[in-house]
């Protein structure tokens, strides 16, 4: 029996589905509502013959999709994405993210970045005023990560680093991840650009203005919200 919360993530994942057509290229994102559209896709391309590639953000979404027969491929054979589908840890009024609750955001964002059009799927509960109550992930090389850390601190967070039960987490690019507290994040693009700036770190879970439309799953409504003006 599904909680509440699984019903909509299902509910939403689902419904992304709708916007693949035969032939597309498609970014697979990570994470528990993506878990659904995965599933999905496969029984589209077992029931209806869609032809349709997908590269993974994280080497559990590639097992899922090689369970549920989505046939998969890498940038050595394809230009671009028509489309991305990925889930969320946060969304604010302008679309802009937060991600990374898995521990993916880096090949997220890469296939976020390749894509034609950036879809969100998220239940209910992800949506927020400001960014930053979820904790900030953010990748960063294992060597001299306690430099970085304190160079991250630096910008007004608390942070943690992220374990597994009592090992260190590692990413699947071989790094860390800094959980960064920093409550509320009034300036998101400006935030990331500072982090970018540290030698130390790799990537942010700071997606700004690639949304183009994120669907929300509450009660049993569906919304979906379009990004409003121009990509950068
Ligand atoms: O960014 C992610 C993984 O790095 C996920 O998309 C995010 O954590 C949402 O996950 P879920 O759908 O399980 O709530």
């Amino acid at each position: 029996m599904l909680s509440k919360q699984d019903q909509l993530k299902k509910l939403v994942g689902e419904e992304a589905v709708h916007y693949i057509k035969d032939g597309m290229k498609i970014g697979l994102g990570s994470g528990s509502t993506v878990y659904w559209m995965v599933k999905k896709l496969g029984e589209r391309v077992k029931e209806e013959g869609l032809k349709v590639e997908g590269i993974p953000s994280s080497d559990l979404t590639g097992d899922w999709a090689k369970e549920f027969g989505v046939p998969l491929t890498d940038f050595s054979q394809v230009e671009g994405l028509d489309i991305t589908i990925d889930g969320a840890d946060e969304v604010d009024e302008n679309l802009h993210l937060i991600k990374g609750g898995g521990g993916a955001l880096f090949r997220e964002k890469i296939i976020a970045q390749a894509a034609k059009e950036l879809i969100i799927i998220v239940d209910q509960s992800k949506k927020v005023q400001h960014l930053g109550r979820f904790p900030l992930p953010v990748e960063v090389l294992p060597f001299g990560w306690e430099m970085t850390a304190k160079e991250v601190e630096s910008l007004g967070c608390e942070w943690k680093l992220r374990h597994r039960e009592n090992d260190i987490y590692i990413t699947d690019n071989g790094n860390y991840i800094l959980d960064c507290y920093f409550n509320e994040i009034l300036e998101p693009e400006k935030l990331h650009k500072q982090l970018k700036l540290m030698v130390g770190v790799v990537e942010t879970g700071l997606f700004t203005n690639m949304a183009d439309k994120v669907i929300v799953g509450g009660g049993d409504e569906i919304e979906v919200i379009e990004r409003k003006g121009q990509k950068n």
